[in-house]
Formats: structure tokens, C-alpha cells, sequence
């Protein structure tokens, strides 16, 4: 709208264009021509046609029916002619980087007035950098590529490896040695399980559930086995690559025949008579970013037992597309390995010690759920409770009606639960070891996901 100027008008003149060819509205103090729009509304032309639409104030009707985002869509925002002169509109939307003023959108620590014991001046700088950058960088890449099914551009990846976010997802460790995070706000040292927590829970605002996975998630479980159980060599080749954006891993454990069923496995690795290389066969299901992806961290079944190989993409590995219940922007696969020749070198641990690689990095991943698992439960009561006040059933706003109350109620108590034992388990993880949380956060971690 920025190059457009808009115009005052009084009510009564917006009223004088009341006809199908000349026709405006007013919804919240905003006046838009939708003479020619109305042919093209998705709701249809015919609504617009009534005495009470043609010329006149829509906003009750136009809130009943829509989000307000709708209205900040370019293609719909440049409908707008005008403004009514000496009102303001009432209605806004949060700014980039901004909290929610939306009640409970917000988890305590975000919200005006509260306290919490775990925040430091880092981590809320972070969280307003990272929210931010996810609304002006990622979320409208996100819309985009639910609409188109693609996988995220690697123009985002590129942003997000420059403050060093695909680094930081991964979470503390010696991966960040040397890296400045998010143009220095904390350091290596610092860096904790709560900016991790903030940096899963800033990513699921993009409001689509198949984008986020397909933002490099594969590599929050597939890069962790390389990482520390890979080979130096093979770490220092493939980790900074994975870490800057530049490629892609996955992991690749299911199958069609089994999934966390280990035994019931199938794929295979045999070594050559050199002993030098696998030679793997077999296939892999319901891999996330597996189209895309240049490395798999694939579970074989070998002569010693269960074992995890890092294959890179090459001769005999085929990828396709599966459609699942979310978006295709997730590239989760159907992948084949054909006779694929493998060093030895690539493989991620001991022979025969592959349950011990992947369940060594189990209780990070489903922390890492739990923590964009309980913000998106937060995004959906902002939705619900806005929804609920703007929709008019019955000559009153939906929340006013008791079931919809103790719905809402219900909701709020769980969102805040779910939060509040997140951050206590968070604590607990900066507090411990790999092996005390192990032992002592296993369970938590699991019902906490659940
Ligand atoms: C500038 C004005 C308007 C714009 C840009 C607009 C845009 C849209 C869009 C994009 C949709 C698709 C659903 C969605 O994304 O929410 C929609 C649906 C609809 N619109 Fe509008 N609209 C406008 C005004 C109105 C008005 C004034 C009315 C009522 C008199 C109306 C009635 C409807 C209805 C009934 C639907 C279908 C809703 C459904 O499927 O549940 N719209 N409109």
C-alpha cells in the first residue's frame, strides 16, 4: 500500500457507490473498491449485492467470516481506496518480531507483567531475534511452498545458515565452536537448552507443519549419529556442509516392513571380500527431506547385527516422493539403495552397535518435539480465541456461549501445563549430564512428548 495514496472519505460519500459496478465498503475505517474484486471473490459475487453491503460498514459481517490476515494479502490489501476521515481503524495485527497481545498466546515469560527464574537478557534477546527473522524471512516462504508443494528455498536456508540458526537448532555442543549466533547475541559457551527450546519454539510459528520439517528437520535427527559417532574425516566433510545449508542429511530407519521394530528390518549392508565397502540393499519409508537429501543415515542389517552407515546420494540410490497427510514441502520419501558401494569408513559407530547410535539421541529429539509440539498447541488457542470473539452465532460472539468457554478453558490449562513441566525438564537438561539425563529424563521426556 506504501506507494498508493489514500484518500479521505466521509460515510456519506462512500455510500453514493452502492451499485454492482461502482461499489464500495468499509470494514474497520478502511474503504475498498471491490467493483471488479467481487467477480473474483472467493465467496462469490451475489454476497456483495445487498442493501446492507453495497456502499455501507462490513466490518461485523467481513470479521464473522474471515481472519484479518486476509485483508493484509498484497493481492487484497491493494482493493483499499481509502480511509474514513477522523476515524483510526481498531483492528491490528502483531508486527514482525513482536509478542501476541492475544491472552495465553504468549508463554509466561513473554508476557508483560510476568515473571519466570529461567530467562536470561540472552535468551530474550534471542527469542526477539529469532521471532523476527521467522516472520519476515521464513513464514512467507513457508505459505508459499504449502501452496506449491515445494521444498523450502534455499534462499532461507541460506539466511538462516548466516546467523548460524541451523547450528544452533542442533543445540549446545561443540558444533557451535567458533560460530557467532545470531550476529553474536550469545555465545558458543553460553548457548543452552533454553535458547534451543526458544529457537524450536520460534520455528513452529510458520504455521505450517510440513514446511517446518522440511526445513532442514532431518538433519535434527539424521546429522546427531555423524556427529558423535562419525569418523573425524567423515565429520569434517560432511558436518560444516550440513551446518551452512549447503547439503542436506536424513535419516533413514523405517521401512515399509518395520519401523521401530529394528529386527524386522530389511535393508542390508555386506561387506566386499576386501573389506574395504558395504554393499547396500534395500528400501527406506516415510523419510522426512529424504527427496532432497544429499547424505541418509541409513539402519542396515550386517553380519554382526544392526548397523548405521552414512550413504551419500550417488549411483543405485533412487528418492521419491510420498504423499502423506501433510504438505509434499517436507520431501518425505520412498527411497531405494540398489547395490549402493559404500566405504567402510562412512559407517556411524561399531558394527553391530546401531541401536545404541540412534537411541543415544532419542530424549533430544522428543524434547524437541515436546517444545514445538506445546508452542503450536499455544498458536491454536491465539487462533481459537480470536476466532471465537470476531464470529457472531446467535446475535452474540462465540465465546460467550458456555461450551465454547469450557473448551477454550481446557485448552488454556493444557497449553500452560505442557509449558510450564517443558521448562522445568529444560532446567533439569542444563543441569546434568548426558548420562544423569539419560537415567533421570528418559520418562519425563517421553510422557512430555506425549
Ligand atoms: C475486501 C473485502 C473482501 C475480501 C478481500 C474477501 C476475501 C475472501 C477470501 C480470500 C475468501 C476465501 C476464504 C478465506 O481466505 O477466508 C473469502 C470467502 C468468503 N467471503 Fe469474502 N472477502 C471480502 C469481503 C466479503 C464480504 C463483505 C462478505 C459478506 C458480505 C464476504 C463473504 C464471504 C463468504 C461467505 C466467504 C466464504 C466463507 C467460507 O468458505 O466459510 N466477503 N473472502
Amino acid at each position: 500500500m506504501a506507494s498508493k495514496t489514500l484518500k479521505e472519505f466521509t460515510r456519506e460519500e462512500v455510500e453514493k457507490h452502492n451499485t454492482p459496478s461502482d461499489l464500495w465498503i468499509v470494514i474497520d475505517s478502511k474503504v475498498y473498491d471491490v467493483s471488479r474484486f467481487k467477480d473474483l471473490h472467493p465467496g462469490g459475487a451475489s454476497i456483495f449485492l445487498e442493501d446492507d453491503i453495497l456502499g455501507k460498514d462490513v466490518t461485523e459481517t467481513f470479521y464473522g467470516l474471515h481472519r484479518h490476515e486476509v485483508l493484509l494479502k498484497p493481492q487484497y490489501a491493494r482493493l483499499q481506496v481509502g480511509t474514513i476521515q477522523g476515524e483510526k481503524s481498531q483492528i491490528s495485527s502483531r508486527g514482525p518480531g513482536e509478542v501476541s497481545k492475544v491472552p495465553y498466546a504468549e508463554s509466561t515469560w513473554l508476557s508483560e507483567g510476568y515473571y519466570s527464574p529461567y530467562f536470561k537478557e540472552s535468551h530474550r534477546k534471542l527469542q526477539a531475534a529469532v521471532r523476527k527473522f521467522v516472520d519476515e524471512v521464513i513464514y512467507p516462504d513457508a505459505q508459499a511452498r504449502e501452496e506449491d508443494g515445494k521444498r523450502p528455498s534455499q534462499s532461507v536456508f541460506d539466511k538462516m545458515a548466516e546467523v548460524n540458526l541451523l547450528c544452533m537448532r542442533m543445540g549446545p555442543g561443540k558444533h557451535l565452536k567458533g560460530r557467532t549466533l545470531m550476529g553474536g547475541i550469545v555465545t558458543p559457551e553460553e548457548y543452552d537448552s533454553f535458547h534451543e527450546m526458544i529457537i524450536h519454539q520460534e520455528l513452529a510459528r510458520v504455521h505450517a507443519r510440513g514446511y517446518n520439517d522440511g526445513l532442514a528437520g532431518g538433519s535434527c535427527i539424521g546429522l546427531p549419529p555423524v556427529l558423535n559417532f562419525g569418523r573425524p574425516e567423515i565429520q569434517q566433510r560432511v558436518v560444516p556442509e550440513v551446518l551452512d545449508g549447503k547439503k542436506f542429511i536424513c535419516l533413514a530407519i523405517s521401512e515399509a516392513f518395520a519401523g521401530s521394530d529394528v529386527q524386522g528390518l530389511r535393508t542390508t549392508a555386506r561387506k566386499t571380500e576386501d573389506g574395504k565397502f558395504w554393499i547396500v540393499n534395500g528400501t527406506k519409508k516415510w523419510i522426512t527431506n529424504g527427496t532432497f537429501c544429499d547424505y541418509f543415515t541409513v539402519g542396515c542389517k550386517t553380519d554382526r547385527g544392526f548397523t548405521v552407515i552414512l550413504i551419500e546420494r550417488g549411483e543405485g540410490v533412487e528418492t521419491k516422493v510420498i504423499k502423506t497427510a501433510y504438505s509434499t514441502t517436507a520431501g518425505t520419501a520412498y527411497i531405494t539403495f540398489d547395490n549402493v558401494k559404500v566405504p567402510v569408513e562412512n559407517t556411524l559407530g561399531k558394527e553391530g552397535a546401531g541401536l545404541h547410535v540412534m537411541l543415544s539421541n532419542f530424549n533430544h529429539e522428543r524434547w524437541g518435539m515436546a517444545c514445538a509440539g506445546a508452542a503450536t498447541q499455544r498458536m491454536i488457542v491465539e487462533e481459537c480465541l480470536k476466532w471465537s470473539t470476531q464470529r457472531v452465532a446467535f446475535g452474540k460472539p462465540l465465546n460467550s456461549q458456555a461450551v465454547i468457554r469450557s473448551k477454550l478453558a481446557d485448552m488454556i490449562a493444557k497449553a500452560e501445563s505442557v509449558q510450564s513441566w517443558l521448562e522445568n525438564v529444560t532446567y533439569q537438561m542444563n543441569n546434568m549430564d548426558y548420562k544423569t539425563q539419560s537415567n533421570l529424563l528418559a520418562g519425563p521426556i517421553g510422557l512430555l512428548k506425549m
